[in-house]
């Protein structure tokens, strides 16, 4: 057995009962035997045992009153993976699967995400069991006040910087700042996300969907392809899909279909984005909205939304939401490209049927890296006590995300995988932790 297998048998051993851990830890240590070829040095710090081990995790009651005054608990975490590159980063999932299994492979995935970025910051993941779907606002002000009575204990703005994901987003951050203000009087970026009005940065909503789709039309444009007259399916309709949506139609490409986790729409004139948006960031309704206001549009119950035809899909809903079969019927309708706007969507075997099929394939943790990237902006004009206009900002992120672009494509053919995206961000996101860690001895 190679270093790299006994490393992930020891996960499997101590995280039985964690299968989306295990699956991400695994991605990232399959693509790594070529790099402890040539680093032997890290076997023998421990180097792979110290990065698949969060650093510290908090697990921890959240007790609040409903309207209805009766005493609801819920369980709330903050999983502090690593810090060899920087203060802790990464975002907080409000969503009922939440468990330890999922936050931490949200927070392992964010050590080499975030280090794409070229930016200081380590890796991390919080959330809760709490569902914020049908609360009304006073609710989810108690809980979220009530989760950061705990939480606050355990970040700041060169600590722990949290910011929004599944379920948290700038109603749920502005309760959790204004509790954190009041509990410690502090008036610093420790959380980002935020509303423009008290520290926010421009751009950081539309970021990781604007993010994903610069990554992909510099991947696609590689092979002389463009978003110009494409046609592109979107699942979810959150804040990741929107954005995405929104940077597609800038560049010239056509959103038939979009989805929430109770079915999906398709429009073959192209999906509203007005509709949509005003159906989730205003009115919190369901997608099935859509078609009351597009008669000529179809919604479908469920899942299927991977049967539609298109030439680019954007997965951008939740992890694991497109499988083999999935993959397979998007092969056969002719899709070039895919590029994950949520963290792990595919599957494993999904990932493999892209790959042979020469699909071009644009892995969450450098797709999706806009926004922990901008979220970073956001620290430094906090600390600054500045703020950039949106076309500053927008030209950063896109920097960022061509510069993700050329080292993940370089490093997989350094390594002999040339387009093969996955084993490219897997080790560069390594490579520099690695090193990080291998100067700071063992701790
Ligand atoms: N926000 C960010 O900056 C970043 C987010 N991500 C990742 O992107 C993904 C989406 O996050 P975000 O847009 O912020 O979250 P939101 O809560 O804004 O939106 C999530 C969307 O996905 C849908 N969804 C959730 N579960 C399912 C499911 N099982 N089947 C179909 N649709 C589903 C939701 O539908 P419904 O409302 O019905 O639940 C909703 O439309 C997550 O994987 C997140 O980790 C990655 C990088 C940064
Ligand atoms: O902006 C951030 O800090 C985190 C974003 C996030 O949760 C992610 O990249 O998955």
């Amino acid at each position: 057995m190679s270093y790299v297998e006994q490393v992930y048998q020891k996960v499997v051993e101590r995280n039985p009962h964690e299968p989306e851990f295990l699956q991400a830890v695994k991605e990232v240590l399959d693509s790594l035997e070529p790099v402890l070829d040539r680093h032997p040095e890290y076997q023998k710090a421990g180097l792979l045992e110290r990065i698949v081990e969060p650093e510290r995790q908090i697990i921890f009651r959240v007790p609040w009153v409903d309207d209805q005054g009766r005493v609801q608990v819920n369980r709330g975490m903050r999983i502090q993976f690593n810090s060899a590159i920087g203060p802790y980063k990464g975002g907080i999932r409000f969503h009922p699967t939440v468990y330890t299994g999922i936050i931490k492979f949200l927070g392992f995935e964010q050590i080499f995400k975030n280090s794409l970025t070229g930016l200081p910051i380590g890796g991390a993941k919080g959330g809760s069991d709490f569902d914020p779907k049908g609360k009304s606002d006073a609710e989810v002000m108690r809980f979220c006040q009530s989760f950061m009575n705990e939480l606050y204990r355990h970040i700041g703005a060169d600590v722990d910087v949290p910011a929004g994901d599944i379920g948290v987003g700038a109603r749920e951050i502005g309760y959790m700042y204004g509790q954190y203000k009041k509990l410690t009087r502090l008036y610093e970026g420790v959380l980002t996300g935020k509303g423009l009005s008290y520290g926010g940065s421009l751009v950081r909503t539309e970021a990781t969907g604007y993010g994903l789709v610069y990554f992909v039309d510099e991947m696609i444009k590689a092979k002389g392809k463009s978003f110009e007259g494409a046609t592109v399916v979107i699942s979810g309709s959150g804040n990741v899909a929107i954005y995405a949506a929104e940077k597609v139609y800038q560049l010239g490409g056509k959103v038939v279909a979009m989805c929430d986790s109770n079915g999906y729409i398709y429009d073959k004139d192209g999906v509203n984005l007005d509709t949509v948006k005003r159906i989730k960031e205003v009115e919190r309704g369901r997608i099935r909205d859509y078609v009351k206001s597009h008669p000529s549009a179809e919604y479908v119950d469920g899942t299927g939304i991977w049967n539609i035809k298109c030439d680019v899909a954007l997965p951008c809903a939740t992890q694991n939401e497109l499988d083999e079969n999935d993959a397979k019927k998007l092969v056969a309708n002719g899709c070039f490209a895919v590029g994950e706007g949520a963290n792990m969507p595919c599957t494993p075997e999904a990932v493999r049927v892209f790959l042979e099929n020469k699909v071009l394939f644009a892995p969450g943790k450098a797709a999706n890296a806009g926004g922990v990237a901008t979220s970073a902006l956001e620290m430094s004009q906090n600390s600054m006590r500045m703020s950039w206009t949106f076309e500053e900002v927008d030209a950063k992120l896109k920097n960022i995300m061509v510069n993700i672009y050329k080292n993940v494509s370089q490093t997989a053919k350094e390594y002999g995988h040339e387009d093969n995206f996955v084993v490219g961000a897997n080790i560069a996101g390594f490579l520099k932790v690695a090193d990080a860690m291998m100067a700071q001895g063992i701790v």
